[in-house]
């Protein structure tokens, strides 16, 4: 057992022979259990801030991370590097993901907003985090499988693979500015942080002969830096699907017009849009890049299977501010250490680990720490609530173009497909499917007229609802690449068209399950209990519906639609069927926010946690509110901005 934490001394080495016998790869721990910053969770945020402060030579940082490297197998890497893999399997169904290795298998709290259904949430848990596209396979996959590119048969998939499209879009000013409001800070001004968005990425132009698209996918080479080195890669596929073309005419059509751009502070309109994908090889780009670009970093030790179960607080006796000191974990599963921090302690544990790793060290709301006889360090309220995300469902319609419907039916084609990604890096395997979105604002009085009044009041440029274009059958989620074998067998192909929420109001939890970070906190989103949203939902529906009736989309369909088909008609029956269907886009956040302490907000808009000392929270978890659309730009943002923070207060 370890010693008491209260006052534990910065440099306790050599640890009083607590750790006797222990395995060789936790001697170098050992000689050195002091940094000057303790980071946990490697992921999109984690890993970032990380390596930005260890390019300061003068500086140590550890990392924690409860997973492993993707990379140190072979399957898991095509997994994750292979852009037209993340169509196999984003299924919601609970009983998918045993022997998951990259993956945490949360499963939701029954949702009444989604016809009562556990849904299986994805969330990464390995060098790179949800970032990282990870899959699953079952353990004697390594060496069943001898080619790093060459994906394994498809029906010998678990189907509990997850996806990380990979797109990469930034948010409106309108819905920055609303972080200035709840902040109280102009920092956080998209023009502020123009710059730090810019900062990780490199970007390259589409290859458009290679890309054949018509039109061509857009961009606006002003909102990225070119003397960038990234590490994070953003460019286009050599691949654009041939049923987005149709998709987007018929959007315009519909009245959203073709925009230029999404990454400069507007996204309302329709574009292809970038992605995190290597140009080099066409794979996939994650936050891992930060690891790669550190790795020969002496004063950078990432430590993996790491799993933090609390952070190590100095709570002074007389009153005094509470003091983060370090992190207690155990690695490998086997021994329980501690590592200390001698400037910071930083939480970027995701939307769920961060929350659940304050409560059990201590801070969250009073009612959650007395349930489990967690000593109060803080009493956080906001702690674990306030959870906002995006969910969408789409119609499927049989189209007359190539899909990956045909990918998962045919043996051949996907044999010659993998060749072609793996040769030439073209196909559709270098496509991450969803490959054109829209975003469209409705207009003040059509949101009066449906019941959702109140979203009149968000920034103008603030979306109401996001249409992604889907090559292939979506059905009720519970299993992509099943479903796609199933409906396509007679050799039909598929199109559709993803609804997206993004302008949400139902707001969730993150509640403990018990002390200890071994077991999953209780996620409960519920998604679609707030009535605007549903409301939003039927006319966004009804939306989609339109555009697959368009002139322009005449010439891909073959037929009526096939989901969910013409029974599904009236308002009541389109909220049933989008409900009983509808999947998370996996965007949780908010759930340890920034903002004003009088407010309810847990973290001041530096990321420091009020009331304890040398402790930030560095995530999605942070976000004062969701942005409209994909996250993970937002995060990466919040990452540098962080790093510079932080080494502005040591110096
Ligand atoms: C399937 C999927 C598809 C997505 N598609 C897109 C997309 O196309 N575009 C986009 O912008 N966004 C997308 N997202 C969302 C985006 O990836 C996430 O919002 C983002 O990666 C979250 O970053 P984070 O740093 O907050 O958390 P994460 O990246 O999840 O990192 C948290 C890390 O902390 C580790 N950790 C947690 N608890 C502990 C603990 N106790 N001890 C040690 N380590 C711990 C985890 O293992 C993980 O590595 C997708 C997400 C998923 C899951």
């Amino acid at each position: 057992t370890p010693t008491p934490l209260a006052n534990s001394p910065v440099v306790p080495a050599p640890l009083n022979g607590e750790y006797p016998n222990l395995p060789d790869p936790l001697t170098p721990l050992l000689s050195n259990n002091t940094y000057d910053y303790v980071v946990v969770g490697a992921g999109t945020a984690g890993m970032t801030l990380a390596y930005r402060l260890a390019q300061d030579p003068n500086v140590k940082v550890a990392v924690l991370e409860a997973g492993i490297d993707y990379t140190s197998n072979l399957v898991n890497q095509a997994l994750v590097e292979i852009p037209g893999a993340d169509t196999i399997g984003c299924g919601a169904s609970e009983t998918d993901f045993l022997n998951n290795m990259i993956d945490w298998g949360y499963v939701t709290a029954p949702q009444t907003g989604a016809g009562n259904r556990q849904v299986r949430y994805a969330r990464g848990k390995c060098l790179g985090g949800s970032s990282a596209r990870v899959g699953a396979f079952n353990m004697m996959g390594a060496s069943t499988y001898p080619s790093p590119f060459f994906p394994p048969p498809l029906p010998l998939l678990p189907s509990s693979h997850l996806c990380n499209f990979m797109l990469y879009q930034r948010p409106t000013k309108g819905s920055m500015q609303k972080w200035v409001d709840l902040t109280g800070d102009p920092q956080w001004n998209f023009d502020a942080r123009f710059q730090d968005f810019k900062k990780s990425v490199k970007f390259t132009p589409p290859k458009s002969n290679l890309r054949q698209d018509s039109p061509s996918a857009q961009y606006s080479a002003a909102s990225f830096d070119p003397a960038s080195t990234g590490p994070l890669q953003v460019s286009f596929p050599n691949f654009a699907q041939p049923f987005s073309k149709f998709v987007q005419l018929g959007l315009n059509e519909v009245g959203i017009a073709t925009t230029q751009d999404f990454n400069g502070g507007s996204v309302n309109g329709v574009q292809y849009c970038p992605l995190t994908v290597n140009p080099q090889g066409g794979g996939r780009s994650t936050s891992r890049s930060f690891f790669a670009a550190g790795q020969q970093l002496p004063n950078l030790k990432v430590f993996n299977e790491a799993l933090a179960k609390r952070i190590i607080i100095d709570a002074p006796s007389n009153g005094g501010k509470p003091i983060a000191k370090g992190v207690r974990f155990t690695q490998f599963s086997l021994q329980t250490l501690d590592v200390y921090a001698t400037k910071e302690v930083i939480v970027s544990a995701g939307a769920f680990g961060s929350p659940q790793l304050l409560m059990v060290s201590g801070i969250g709301p009073k009612d959650q720490l007395e349930r489990f006889n967690i000593k109060t360090i803080v009493e956080a309220p906001g702690v674990g609530q306030n959870m906002l995300d995006h969910v969408f469902a789409a119609p499927s319609y049989p189209v007359n173009v190539d899909t990956p419907t045909r990918l998962v039916n045919d043996p051949v084609y996907l044999a010659a497909q993998t060749a072609n990604f793996t040769i030439n890096q073209l196909g559709p395997l270098t496509s991450n499917t969803a490959d054109l979105l829209a975003f469209e604002r409705w207009s003040d009085s059509d949101l009066s007229r449906i019941g959702a009044g109140i979203l009149t009041t968000y920034p103008k440029d603030w979306p109401t609802v996001e249409y992604f274009s889907a090559a292939g059958y979506i059905g009720d989620f519970s299993n992509l690449a099943a479903e796609n074998m199933r409906v396509g067998a007679d050799g039909t192909q598929f199109g559709s068209i993803l609804l997206a929420l993004v302008s949400p109001r139902s707001k969730g939890t993150v509640t403990l399950a018990s002390a200890d970070t071994k077991d999953l906190p209780i996620i409960d989103p519920r998604w679609l209990t707030d009535p605007v949203d549903q409301k939003v939902a039927i006319e966004g529906f009804k939306r989609t519906r339109k555009v697959f009736a368009s002139r322009a989309m005449q010439p891909v369909l073959t037929g009526p639609e096939f989901y969910p088909g013409s029974k599904v008609q009236s308002d009541a029956d389109i909220l049933k069927w989008y409900q009983n269907n509808l999947l998370t886009v996996w965007h949780a956040a908010c759930t340890v926010r920034m903002g004003k302490k009088e407010d309810g907000a847990v973290l001041d808009s530096n990321l420091r946690v009020y009331g304890v000392d040398s402790l930030r929270v560095v995530d999605a978890s942070s976000f004062p509110d969701l942005p409209p659309g994909h996250p993970q730009s937002v995060i990466y943002m919040l990452a540098e901005r962080a790093a510079d923070l932080i080494k502005a207060a040591h110096t």
